[in-house]
């Protein structure tokens, strides 16, 4: 990947932490982040709309866009396929544009093979029990899916500690301030860097 100047976030979760009510909130503070939507073999829940919350593809098509190389990241998530388009992502980071990717751990650790910059976020839940609260009363998924992804959680939450940084969304909007804070933190630090480099540069030139 180029060099750009634009952030790389990536927040992670167990299926239900809520990740999503998080992120969404988080772009409505934050309106100069942009979400990347991903490309998914799973079929679309009752209101989710094609290129608002997920690319819906078939499989076929799926494998031949990972042979051409379209995705920077991809995996295969409670029996689903998704993939984050290396275009997209490459295009709004070029732009300055700060991006955010809500993606699984395989995909946190692709990413930050190929971006060793980018920051990550894994949300847990404050228990198992209300994991499950949360999922069943999404009210969006069969029973078979929800104890499919039950089961994942933990193989999940055993990655958490790859991520750089770990929030519990116990009460929401303490969860939401502190996924702010660290967006916040991390887009005045590389500001910082910025002008500390701007400063330089021009001395250097100057000196010539
Ligand atoms: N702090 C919270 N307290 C109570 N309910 C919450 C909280 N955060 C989110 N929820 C609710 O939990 C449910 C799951 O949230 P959400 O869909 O955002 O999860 P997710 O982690 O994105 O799941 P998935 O990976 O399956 O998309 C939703 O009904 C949401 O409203
Ligand atoms: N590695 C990737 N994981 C992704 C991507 N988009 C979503 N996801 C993760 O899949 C699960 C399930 O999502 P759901 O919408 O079916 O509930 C969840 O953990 C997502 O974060 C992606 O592009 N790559």
């Amino acid at each position: 990947m180029t060099d750009t100047s634009g952030t790389l976030f990536i927040v992670a979760a167990p299926s239900g932490a809520g990740k999503s009510t998080l992120v969404n909130a988080l772009l409505e503070r934050e309106p100069g982040i942009s979400l990347s939507v991903s490309h998914t073999t799973r079929p679309p829940r009752p209101g989710e709309q094609y290129g608002r919350h997920y690319y819906f593809v078939e499989r076929t098509e799926f494998e031949r866009e990972v042979a051409e190389g379209v995705f920077l990241e991809h995996a295969e998530v409670h029996g689903n396929f998704y993939g984050t388009s290396r275009k997209t992502v490459q295009h709004l980071l070029q732009q300055s544009r700060d991006v955010l990717l809500e993606i699984d751990w395989q995909g946190a650790a692709q990413i930050r093979k190929a971006k060793p910059d980018c920051v990550s976020v894994f949300i847990l839940p404050p228990s198992r029990v209300e994991l499950e609260r949360r999922l069943r009363g999404r009210g969006s998924d069969s029973d078979e899916v929800i104890e499919r992804r039950l089961r994942n959680s933990r193989g999940e939450i055993a990655h958490a500690h790859e991520f750089d940084y770990v929030i519990v969304n116990d009460r929401f909007e303490e969860a939401l301030d502190g996924l702010q804070a660290i967006v916040r933190a991390v887009r005045q630090r590389s500001d910082l860097q910025c002008q500390r480099h701007e400063a330089l540069i021009k001395e250097l030139l100057a000196e010539a």
